[in-house]
């Protein structure tokens, strides 16, 4: 493909982008991997090429532009080497013409960038939010040592302590090492998050939210496959990943148990009040994870920010039931927003005067409310409310 076809192909993919992002349906991921397999004229570089272009012109745009077309001249607007490539030849984007719509630049839509702004998040903070993510691996400790995994390529220890840190991009997939279950990939943030559930052999863990197990498997490791680990979720699909991680990762014994919505402890019901720890890594707006899913921005609404804040509350409720006296509520969320982090975390403990906030000792990250947030700019890892409340014992 020429430069300029790969700039056209972008453009396209930008447009199918744009509109599930209104749609609220597939992410960009899903619909760039769609077309690579059903234009297999594509090749490697071409692939590589157009993935940069689409994703650089999404993190160029701060509102949802109107059209990809608009997405590209604003990404125009920031890179010289653009603007050429619209030189009408065979498949390429047709010439710019005299006062083009061009699409907003910024952080985000202006009712988030007041959100966030409220959340203390500002200026190069904001920024950072849509910078590139680098590639973090936690060492599974039940198979291996960060100062002894053979690797292909050198890795930088990251703050957390199982943690290495590669270049975005490296086919870590593919590595003997990966494949043997001896790492993972982690994002820094996530493996704070599970440090801060303090997870020891012998204990009874739930990772109420598992989702695919991500955190779960850390769970595994830091308790040695001693104890009871209970991954939880209500979501049939993404617990069915767990199984086969679990596997390779040589983590023995997790129960996994799918949750119906608003019923969930009926199928949690044996552990009411019998929980060392409940991990709460709850659904949430994911602005902190943007430099991964920069679109992210344009799906989320002041109606869906209000359905996943009443589900966080409900879920933190929920987590109050399982934990027994002395047992300890983590509560997680990928978000910078006070209202689903540090607000969130205070109406637990006005709503359950058992609760009492516990510190949480991190590598990272300041102080937010009662809790820690990490944020990519100062931290460099996702961004990340972490907070800890212990349920009090009852008197003698
Ligand atoms: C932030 S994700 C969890 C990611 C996961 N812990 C990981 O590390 O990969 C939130 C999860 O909450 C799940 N969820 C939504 N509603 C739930 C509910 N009522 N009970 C339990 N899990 C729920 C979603 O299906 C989703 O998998």
């Amino acid at each position: 493909m020429t430069p300029a076809a790969r700039v056209q192909s972008a453009i396209e993919l930008l447009d199918r982008i744009v509109e599930a992002a209104r749609a609220k349906a597939a992410p960009a991921d899903r619909i760039l991997a769609e077309w690579f397999r059903n234009n297999r004229f594509a090749g490697s570089k071409d692939r590589r090429a157009i993935r940069e272009l689409v994703y650089a012109a999404i993190r160029a745009c701060g509102p949802v532009p109107a059209s990809g077309r608009a997405a590209m001249l604003r990404l125009a607007e920031t890179d010289p080497a653009i603007a050429p490539l619209f030189d009408g030849s065979n498949y390429g984007a047709a010439p710019i013409a005299e006062g083009e719509p061009v699409a907003e630049g910024g952080v985000a839509p202006s009712w988030l960038i007041a959100r966030l702004a409220a959340s203390g998040v500002e200026d190069g903070e904001a920024e950072a939010l849509l910078d590139r993510a680098p590639l973090d691996l936690r060492v599974n400790t039940l198979k291996a040592e960060r100062a002894t995994v053979t690797l292909p390529e050198p890795a930088e220890p990251t703050a957390a302590p199982h943690g290495l840190r590669l270049t975005t991009g490296t086919p870590v997939e593919q590595w003997p090492a990966f494949r043997a279950g001896e790492i993972e990939v982690q994002d820094t943030g996530s493996q704070l998050a599970c440090l801060a559930v303090g997870a020891q052999p012998g204990e009874t863990v739930i990772d109420l939210c598992a989702g695919g197990g991500g955190k779960t498997l850390a769970l595994a490791a830091a308790m040695d496959n001693q104890g009871r680990l209970i991954a939880s979720d209500t979501d049939r699909n993404r617990l069915s990943r767990l199984a086969p991680r679990a596997e390779r990762a040589g983590a023995a014994d997790i129960a996994t148990i799918l949750l119906n919505p608003q019923r969930e402890m009926e199928a949690l019901a044996e552990f009411a009040g019998e929980a060392d720890a409940v991990l709460v890594d709850a659904p949430c707006s994911g602005t902190g994870t943007w430099r991964r899913n920069p679109e992210a921005r344009w799906r989320l609404d002041e109606q869906e920010l209000s359905r996943l804040t009443t589900l966080q509350a409900y879920l933190l409720d929920v987590a109050a039931r399982l934990v027994k006296p002395g047992g300890r509520i983590v509560y997680v969320t990928c978000s910078l927003l006070d209202e689903e982090g540090a607000g969130q975390f205070d109406a637990l403990l006005a709503r359950h005067p058992d609760l009492q906030p516990r510190a949480l000792a991190l590598p990272l990250g300041r102080p937010r409310g009662q809790g820690i947030r990490l944020s990519p700019g100062p931290d460099s890892t996702d961004g990340f409310f972490i907070a800890c409340a212990a349920r009090v014992q009852a008197a003698a």
